[in-house]
């Protein structure tokens, strides 16, 4: 592809009401999508987290612990509520201009005992082409050892970073960044994130919080990607490469 793809993640913190028992944030969405469609110009491929349409759904069937016949139920349900936030995401891009389509990780990728192993990518690459911004989710996706288990929209950015050669690779969250006693953390190496305190999240979450984050991160990272993490009102200052006041993640 002649222009390099920006890989942005909306976290699931940011586009539902996570910390509630509440669904959809739906003026945050249509906020960021106002903030989006000002970048027509933008090889755009979007991911966004579960939130509360997801994760509580994936701890109530236990869906880490591995899936058989006694829980398989968990699969539709999990699949469904993040389906629908994924609607909504579209929606309000649509609603603002975005050539946005939604693309569902259940039925193109697979994992390996908790680990994203596969992704059919071709068709996304297709898309962007075409001036179409595709937009894919955490999801629950079949396992090989597991039967199934949950990938986060992290573990898909890496895949994603990887596999479509991203020039850039962003990541909007509640949070201003990594933060070590308050502060945001500028840089992060493999290094330097060993000495830091980096947790899961306060809210449900089956996938790591902002530790899964930075696991996934640094892992891109040592592929010399590196990535960026920045408080949801940054976003415009991220899409137009101007400093957000976050962490960047780098080898
Ligand atoms: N050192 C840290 N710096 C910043 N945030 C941290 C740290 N340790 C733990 N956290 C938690 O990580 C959370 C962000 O991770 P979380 O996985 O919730 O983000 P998200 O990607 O927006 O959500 P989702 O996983 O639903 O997509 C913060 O809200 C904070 O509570
Ligand atoms: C819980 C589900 C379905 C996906 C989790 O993705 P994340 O919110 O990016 O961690």
């Amino acid at each position: 592809m002649d222009k390099k793809i920006t890989l942005l993640k909306l976290g699931g913190s940011v586009v539902t009401d996570k910390a509630g028992t509440g669904g959809v944030e739906h003026a945050r969405l249509a906020a960021l999508a106002e903030v989006i469609a000002a970048r027509p110009d933008l090889h755009l491929v979007l991911v966004h987290g579960a939130g509360s349409c997801g994760h509580p759904e994936a701890k109530q069937y236990h869906i880490q612990e591995g899936v058989d016949r006694e829980n398989k139920a968990g699969i539709a349900v999990t699949h469904e509520a993040v389906a629908g936030l994924n609607r909504a995401v579209v929606a309000a891009l649509r609603e603002h201009g975005v050539d946005a389509i939604g693309v569902h990780p259940l039925a193109a990728c697979r994992a390996e005992n908790g680990q994203l192993i596969s992704c059919e990518c071709i068709p996304i690459a297709q898309l962007v082409r075409l001036g179409i911004t595709p937009v894919l989710h955490g999801d629950v996706v079949m396992d090989t050892r597991r039967g199934a288990c949950i990938i986060s929209g992290d573990q898909i950015i890496r895949y994603l970073a990887l596999t479509l050669e991203a020039g850039r690779v962003g990541l909007a969250t509640d949070v201003p960044g990594v933060l070590d006693d308050g502060a945001v953390v500028p840089e992060i190496t493999r290094d330097s994130a060993g000495r830091l305190s980096i947790g899961c999240s306060g809210n449900t979450d089956v996938t790591g919080g902002m530790k899964g984050k930075i696991t996934e991160l640094l892992a891109l990272a040592d592929a010399g990607v590196e990535s960026h993490i920045f408080h949801i009102s940054r976003i415009e200052d991220f899409l137009n490469g101007k400093d957000h006041g976050g962490t960047i993640v780098r080898r």
